[in-house]
């Protein structure tokens, strides 16, 4: 169990180098002071994840250099019994000019292991990081990924009790980071903690156990991935909303199966969300490979020049499995003016494999600006639930959904 208890963190910010000198002589403030963190407290437990998510600035890489002791917080402590690894900034720990196996030494020694140990597991790191003759040049002549390799068997090899992942491991290439995240998993599996950093949400609702949303330094939710997501989707609507229009995130209820998370600008609302089958029967669950039809009802509350509207369904680990919307899929909607009420129709074949899928439904307006919507005006997480159940002559298979291969052997 790791447990972190009013971490504060402030960083003196000065505006050119000659003023850090000029505060020492003329001893007046000539620094403007950065809250990095303000009483930060959470707690990881054996075998548990936390995700840490937040925009740009938030604090999340302060928190890390803390827990890995690059850096000292101004207050606050941290308790557990082990040791604390992770990937850190690219090359801490290693001196460019030695060679693999001298870094191997070097920045194992750095995370806290004996050279009887380091001499014990070098092999493992070796092997794990895949390096082949390289690991006898100087670390100088390695790409990003050839380090991050090496940085990541080594933190893992470790043994730490938290391991702490952040983007760096996204420098890897798509073979390494799935041998990383099964490495991680095992760990995790063993009652080892993790702390995971990410811009991925869909990585964080599937990895995570519970999850923090930091925003400023400041802690703005803690609690269920899910929720924190939902929240944290929210606080992006509201800034990229280029609108006056306040904001509000508030649960709201369109189907009997209970809440949903609804960011919404309030000048559009959902009336209604149905989920009817071929015969425009409401329903609840389908059989896999089914056509379905997703039926929402929206109301605009001002004049929409452009609207644009959205549809996306997640698995039960909350990952999307198909998102699209109006826009993406180069439809021209008429305008709608205040008051009034637009019925979009979503039909189409569901081959996913058994489950349950949440769908959610967004409304925009005008069309993408620097890759987003220039408007959002509505995100309703989760109005309703589709079970899917399989189909009993469908191919027997296991993943996502049925790729439905034409196989031929000869
Ligand atoms: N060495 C430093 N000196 C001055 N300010 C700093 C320093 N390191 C971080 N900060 C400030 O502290 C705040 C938090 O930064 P931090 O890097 O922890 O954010 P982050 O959430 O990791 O952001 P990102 O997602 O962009 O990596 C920011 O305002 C940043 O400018």
């Amino acid at each position: 169990m790791m447990r972190v208890t009013g971490i504060s963190k402030r960083f003196k910010s000065y505006h050119t180098p000659a003023d850090r000198l000029k505060e020492i002589i003329l001893r007046k403030k000539y620094h403007r002071d950065i809250v990095a963190l303000e009483d930060i407290s959470f707690e990881v437990g054996e075998g548990e994840t936390l995700g840490i998510v937040g925009q740009n600035g938030a604090g999340k890489s302060t928190i890390l250099k803390i827990l890995s002791g690059i850096l000292l917080p101004d207050t606050g402590s941290i308790e557990i019994d082990g040791k604390i690894t992770g990937l850190l900034e690219l090359g801490t720990g290693f001196n460019p000019e030695l060679t693999g196996i001298e870094n191997i030494y070097m920045n194992g020694t750095f995370l806290g292991m004996s050279r009887t140990e380091i001499d014990q597991k070098k092999a493992d790191m070796m092997d794990f990081a895949e390096l082949g003759e390289f690991i006898y040049e100087p670390i100088k002549t390695y790409s990003s990924g050839m380090l991050m390799r090496l940085a990541f068997s080594i933190a893992i090899h470790a043994e730490p009790k938290c391991f702490l992942v952040d983007e760096a491991l996204s420098v890897g290439d798509a073979y390494f980071q799935q041998k990383c995240m099964r490495k991680i998993i095992e760990f995790k599996n063993k009652g080892g903690s993790i702390i995971f950093i990410s811009h991925d949400m869909n990585a964080v609702k599937t990895l995570c156990d519970s999850a923090i949303l930091l925003d400023k330094g400041h802690i703005l939710d803690y609690g269920d991935p899910k929720s924190i997501v939902d929240f944290y989707y929210g606080m992006i609507l509201q800034k990229s909303h280029m609108g006056d229009a306040e904001v509000e995130v508030k649960k709201i209820c369109v189907s009997e199966k209970g809440e949903s998370s609804n960011t919404s600008t309030g000048e559009v609302k959902l009336v209604s969300f149905k989920i009817l089958n071929e015969r425009n029967e409401n329903v609840s669950y389908i059989e896999s490979e089914q056509t379905v039809k997703f039926v929402c009802e929206i109301e605009s509350l001002k004049d929409l020049s452009e609207p644009h509207y959205g549809l996306s369904v997640r698995n039960n680990l909350g990952v999307s499995v198909f998102e699209t919307n109006t826009y993406c899929m180069g439809i021209h909607n008429p305008p709608l003016k205040r008051g009034q009420t637009v019925k979009i129709t979503y039909e189409m074949k569901m081959p996913l494999s058994a489950g349950n899928y949440s769908l959610s439904v967004g409304v925009a307006n005008k069309g993408y600006d620097r890759g987003a919507f220039e408007e959002y005006l509505l995100m309703a997480h989760d109005v309703d639930i589709l079970s899917i159940v399989s189909k009993d002559d469908a191919i027997i298979y296991s993943g996502v959904f049925n790729m439905d291969p034409q196989v031929s052997v000869k």
